[in-house]
């Protein structure tokens, strides 16, 4: 039976010790969710996706993933993907990507999927850089899933230098087509995600030449398999590279071409052209084929929030049930999620997945605003949003590895199993550190923006900055921390503009001693990169002030303000030296920030497992249903996590049988053997 109590949801035969947790909540979880993901619309959809999903077992996992192998994995996914694919038109709105992302990652889950990047690398780009006739051609089919297809850019030698990738398109006069070719081993693509063995078309990335003319990186629609025998073409290698840290239900290739040709229409050309007579035509920005990294990049950071927000979810139920040592009382043993260190390795990140999802949703705006701009032929944006989509793909994903490994830790033993999916879940997370730009790479591109804008600072020329950037031009005034979040944005402005200014000075100081332009850039990369996170930083702070100033709902505010003033404190305090350094902020600053945080600390524990409910995972999605097979367990909504646990280990294929043939091939004769 569900009852309602206090606005949030009590049901019969759960553990009590999440029941007490739930009713000490002093605001409703679904009207935390409305704030969580944008509107009570969204928010309801999500609910009523998983509850029509819960509902068809088909779409559950017939057997626990970690027990399975590569190839069965692969099977499993494919089998629920395509599964979901017959249901998905009764299920959710066919046009909305983010229903579409739901339900994925509600079925699919973290193990990755043959269809995974058909929506979130093929199409995209094909929209972004394909004109109307190519759209005509093949955004329909691909929407049907007629096709399938992957983004194949990174090569076994070049991922991060996209300007020295070696898979070349040649133009072909007297056909009017293009050669694609590799010309070495380490031109061959690698790890295009669905290239291996699923796909038969692909946008690849390739070099393009004109009558011996290098033009750079660009975008060409290829067919690479059959599409009745699904055979690669002839001229054309494909495989799988093997198993990786994670997204192993996912076939991840390498590609090669053995000068293997394509009409001339097949490069994308909304806004670059080949003609005929092989004359380019240049797009409107030079870095025009990089923006649907900067479309992917802007949505990383309400991607990753919601991979810590499942961690999260898992680490605080299971804290709250999980009973160990003594605090007062002596005849009970306490919920570990009443000790202070276990609520400073959680309650910081769940403020961070908040910061993250209100963050990303604010970035995945400006990504709205650039592609309409730029379909109207302005690109005066892409150059700030490509600054700030890098730093903040940088840090969030950084963060989110952190927050994640917390999590793992904060369940102990249990953690460290794979029936927690946490392992999972941060194999998965921390791959953004590296796809869609290694993050450093990313934090460099940043900074060169930083540096540009700390030299027209310098240059009298504030007025040249843009909003962003503009506090690099602003005076040094002492601020009260006491007098609230503005105080707090001050000091971390301060903090930014001081570190981007001593790393531009060092720069130059670098290059007026002789240096040169590069190698003193290398030389100040560390400085550079400190910089470039400070400065995202202060902007992810910034952005969950807005959201929560923005919030009417007053039981919904209180909660939120008790959690960004936790993230400010946290995030000051990490980096306070910087301001400890020049005397901006005092030690007595610096014990009041502590008190701060721990403070906030006893403020949100009786809302922890409801700000994580009100994420509204499913135990589907957190793989800890029992729906219709044994499946992970930790992060159950009804906390019964012993018993499943023991379930778990019962259904490993070890257990089938009580002597295993390693027992009766090796160690008993090894034993009989040492007996003689
Ligand atoms: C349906 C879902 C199902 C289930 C869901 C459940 C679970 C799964 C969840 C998630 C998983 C999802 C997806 C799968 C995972 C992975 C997919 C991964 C895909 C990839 O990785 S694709 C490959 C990505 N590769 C990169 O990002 C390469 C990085 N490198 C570059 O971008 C460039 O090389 C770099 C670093 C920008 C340098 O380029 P270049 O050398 O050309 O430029 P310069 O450095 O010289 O700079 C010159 C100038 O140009 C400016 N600039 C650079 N880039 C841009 C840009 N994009 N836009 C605008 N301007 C740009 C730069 O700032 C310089 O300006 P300046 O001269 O300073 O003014
Ligand atoms: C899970 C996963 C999925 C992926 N999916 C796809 C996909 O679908 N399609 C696709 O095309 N690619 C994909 N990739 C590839 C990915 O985009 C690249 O691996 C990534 O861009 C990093 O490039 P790299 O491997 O060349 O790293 P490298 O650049 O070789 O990095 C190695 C080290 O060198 C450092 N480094 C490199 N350049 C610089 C520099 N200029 N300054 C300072 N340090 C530097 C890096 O910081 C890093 O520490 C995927 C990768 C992963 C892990």
């Amino acid at each position: 039976m569900t009852m309602v109590f206090l606005n949030k949801e009590i049901r019969d035969g759960d553990n009590p010790d999440l029941t007490e947790e739930r009713k000490t909540a002093t605001f409703d979880t679904n009207k935390m969710a409305e704030v969580i993901y944008g509107s009570e619309k969204l928010a309801r959809r999500r609910r009523e996706i998983s509850q029509a999903v819960s509902l068809i077992p088909e779409l559950a996992d017939s057997k626990p993933l970690p027990f399975l192998s590569r190839n069965e994995k692969i099977l499993e996914s494919t089998r629920k993907v395509t599964a979901l694919n017959e249901h998905l038109p009764r299920l959710i709105n066919m046009n909305d990507e983010d229903e579409a992302w739901h339900i994925h990652s509600e079925v699919i889950g973290f193990e990755g999927n043959p269809l995974a990047l058909h929506h979130s690398l093929f199409i995209p780009p094909l929209v972004i850089q394909g004109s109307d006739e190519q759209h005509e051609k093949w955004l329909g089919r691909a929407k049907r899933r007629e096709i399938i297809g992957c983004y194949a850019q990174t090569e076994l030698g070049h991922g991060s230098n996209i300007r020295k990738l070696e898979t070349t398109a040649t133009y072909s006069l007297s056909t009017q087509e293009f050669i694609l070719h590799t010309p070495t081993i380490n031109a061959l693509k690698w790890w295009p995600g669905a290239l291996g063995k699923s796909s038969n078309h692909a946008v690849v990335v390739a070099s393009l030449i004109i009558k011996e003319q290098n033009y750079g990186p660009h975008l060409f629609m290829v067919q690479i398999r059959d599409e009745q025998s699904h055979e690669p073409l002839p001229g054309i290698a494909v495989g799988d590279i093997g198993p990786k840290m994670a997204f192993n239900g996912a076939d991840n290739g390498f590609l090669g071409f053995n000068n293997f040709r394509i009409p001339r229409g097949n490069l994308l050309n909304r806004h670059c052209n080949v003609e005929v007579d092989g004359t380019y035509v240049r797009p409107p920005h030079d870095k025009m084929n990089y923006a649907g990294m900067i479309r992917v990049r802007s949505r990383m950071a309400a991607e990753q929030g919601t991979f810590m927000a499942q961690a999260l979810t898992i680490a605080v139920r299971y804290s709250a049930v999980r009973r160990q040592g003594f605090l007062e009382n002596k005849s009970q043993e306490v919920k570990v999620l009443d000790y202070q260190t276990q609520q400073h390795r959680l309650f910081p990140a769940i403020a961070r997945s908040y910061a993250f999802i209100f963050c990303g949703f604010e970035t995945i705006q400006k990504y709205e605003t650039l592609q309409n701009e730029m379909n109207s032929g302005n690109v005066s944006l892409m150059a700030d949003l490509h600054a700030l989509t890098s730093g903040i793909k940088s840090v969030v994903t950084y963060q989110t590895g952190e927050g994640i490994e917390q999590a793992r830790m904060a369940c102990g033993g249990h953690g460290y199993s794979m029936a927690s999916y946490i392992s999972e879940i941060y194999g998965c997370a921390i791959g953004g550190c590296t796809y869609e730009g290694e993050n450093m790479v990313m934090l460099l591109q940043l900074a060169r923006y930083l540096v540009k804008s700390v030299e027209l600072a310098m240059r009298g020329k504030p007025g040249d900055l843009g909003p962003m950037v503009a506090y690099l031009a602003y005076p040094d005034i002492k601020v009260d921390l006491v007098t609230g979040p503005e105080a707090y944005v001050k000091m971390f402005q301060h903090i930014s503009k001081r570190q981007s200014i001593k790393a531009t000075e060092k720069f130059h100081r670098k290059m007026e001693s002789g240096v040169s332009r590069d190698e003193a850039w290398n030389q100040c990369a560390v400085e550079l990169t400190r910089a470039s996170r400070l400065h995202t930083r202060l902007y992810i702070i910034e952005t969950f002030i807005r959201r929560v100033d923005s919030i009417e709902d007053l039981s919904i505010k209180m909660v939120l303000t008790d959690l960004m003033n936790l993230h400010l404190n946290y995030e000051l305090l990490d980096v306070a030296s910087y301001a400890l350094e020049d005397g901006f902020m005092s030690s007595t600053q610096m014990g009041f920030i502590k008190n701060q945080l721990y403070s906030s600390l006893e403020k949100i524990r009786p809302n922890a497992v409801s700000l994580v409910d009100s994420f509204q995972f499913s135990d589907l999605q957190l793989r800890s249903n029992l729906l219709n097979f044994l499946f992970q367990v930790l992060g159950r909504r009804d906390g019964h996590v012993y018993q499943n646990l023991f379930e778990w280990a019962k259904s490993s294929p070890l257990n089938q049988t009580e002597v295993l043939p390693s027992v009766t091939q090796y160690l008993k004769p090894m034993m009989e053997k040492a007996k003689l």
